[in-house]
Order: C-alpha cells, then structure tokens, then sequence
C-alpha cells in the first residue's frame, strides 16, 4: 500500500532523511517512533506530499508521490492525515470543516457532504455537537473532529502525527480509542506517536528512527521484547518510565 523506497531528504546542508525504506501493506498498523527531531514527522509528510525529498521514491496504492503529473489534492485525499494540531477552520462549524473538502475536492454535493460528515461525527461520538465552532470544543473533542473530517474522504490509509501530543492527559484515551477502532476495522495507517501502550494493542510492526536513519523496523513484540539497538533500548526505557 505504501512503499518508501531509499527515501533522502536536505534541508540545505543539513540531511533530515537518509536513505529511508520500508514497506507498510494494506491493513498494516505501522507506529514511527524516535528521538525528538529523528525526522519522524518529515518522513510522514513526504508519504502526502507535505515536504518534498531529494532522492529515492514513494508509491501509494501504486500512485507515485511527487511525480510530475500526480495530482496533490487527490492523492492527499486519498490519505488521510491528522496532525498534532488539529488544523479545524476556526470560523466554521464542524458541519462546514467536515463538508468542505468533500465538497471542493470530491466534488460531492452539500447534503451528500453533510451526511457524510453527520455519520462519521457520530461514528466517532461528537454528533451532538455538529453545530458547534471548533473553538467551543475540548482539544480532545477536536482531534476526533479532525480524524472524522480525514475519515470524510474515504481515505485508503491514514497518517498521523503525534495526535495526541498537544492534548491534556485525561483526553488522551479519548483520541487513541478511536484509533484503536480503526486499526481494529483493519485500516492501513502509519502512526508518529510516543503512545507505546497504543503500539502495544494495535501495531503491526514498529519503526524506529534516529538521526534521519530508519533504525529498526520489526515486529511489535520483537521490538518491544528485545530492540536491536541500544539507542532504541534507550529511547524505550526513557519512554516507559513516564
Ligand atoms: N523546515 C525545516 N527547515 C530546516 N530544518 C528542519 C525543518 N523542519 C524540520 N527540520 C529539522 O529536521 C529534523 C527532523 O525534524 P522532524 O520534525 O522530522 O523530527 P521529529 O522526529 O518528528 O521530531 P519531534 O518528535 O520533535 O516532532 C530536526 O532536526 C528539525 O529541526
């Protein structure tokens, strides 16, 4: 489903990625985690064409990303990503972030968008508040927003980076059993996240990254029971004492 083949990346003189390559299959849950500035989030940008790389390449689905010719607001439309922050209109309601992509991009009508958006508001437990702006929501409320306004576009995979990161800690649960769900109805998602419990339940494999480098990239218990490296070994016991 997605294939990162040697994947390389400078920020002028300063390389961000190298030579990055890994595999995640449809149905796949893939969790990315790392030190602070491994590159984590620059290597799940490149997956929709959010940053640009210098050499190697990336297919999703078969689709070429950043090949000339390759249309970004379809291919972005066909991952879904959430972000850390939420990234809603503000001035919109929830009804109108929902729709509007569904609408400019999908070329969906109105009340087929609004529907849509409805369901999934419901789907994931916020129907009641359709009306609302996203500022008169929790933070946790408008991360499932914006999984739902993600979901809207019947995604064939989904990216998320670090989710749950900007939110207190009692809406953090909130976030990750929605994911949950979605992993466990068996879509493909690759995941930035330090949540090692939610790696735990759902990953199909974990990668590890460090220095722009894809470190390790093995089964989750594998990874979890005996890390290869001992900057991962590191990285895990720092993490699992918090
Ligand atoms: N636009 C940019 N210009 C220059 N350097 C950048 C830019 N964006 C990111 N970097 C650098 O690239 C490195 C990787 O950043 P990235 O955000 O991908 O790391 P990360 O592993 O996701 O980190 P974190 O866990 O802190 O979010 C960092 O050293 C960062 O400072």
């Amino acid at each position: 489903m997605i294939e990162i083949n040697n994947v390389s990346k400078w920020y002028g003189d300063f390389r961000v990625l190298t030579e990055c390559t890994t595999r995640v299959a449809a149905g796949e849950v893939v969790v990315v985690c790392g030190p602070s500035g491994s590159g984590k989030s620059t290597l799940i940008k490149c997956v929709n064409a959010l940053e640009p790389f210098n050499e190697g390449s990336i297919t999703v689905d078969g689709t070429s990303v950043g090949a000339r010719g390759t249309s970004l607001p379809k291919l972005r439309a066909r991952v879904g990503m959430v972000f850390q922050h939420f990234e809603l209109f503000p001035h919109m309601s929830i009804t109108d972030n929902l729709a509007i992509a569904q609408i400019k991009v999908l070329g969906r009508g109105r009340d087929e968008a609004r529907q849509k958006g409805l369901a999934l508001l419901d789907r994931v437990g916020l129907k009641a508040h359709a009306d609302k702006f996203p500022g008169q929501l929790s933070g946790g409320q408008q991360q499932r927003v914006a999984i739902a306004r993600a979901l809207a576009m019947d995604p064939i995979c989904m990216l998320f980076d670090e989710p749950t990161s900007a939110l207190d800690p009692e809406m953090i649960n909130e976030v990750l059993d929605v994911m949950v769900e979605l992993a466990q109805e068996g879509m493909t998602m690759m995941c930035v996240t330090h949540e090692m419990g939610f790696a735990r339940k759902v990953a199909s494999r974990v990668i590890f990254m460090d220095h722009g480098h894809i470190v390790e990239d093995d089964d989750k218990d594998a990874f979890f029971g005996n890390p290869r490296s001992e900057r991962a070994r590191q990285f895990l016991d720092k993490i699992l004492q918090h």
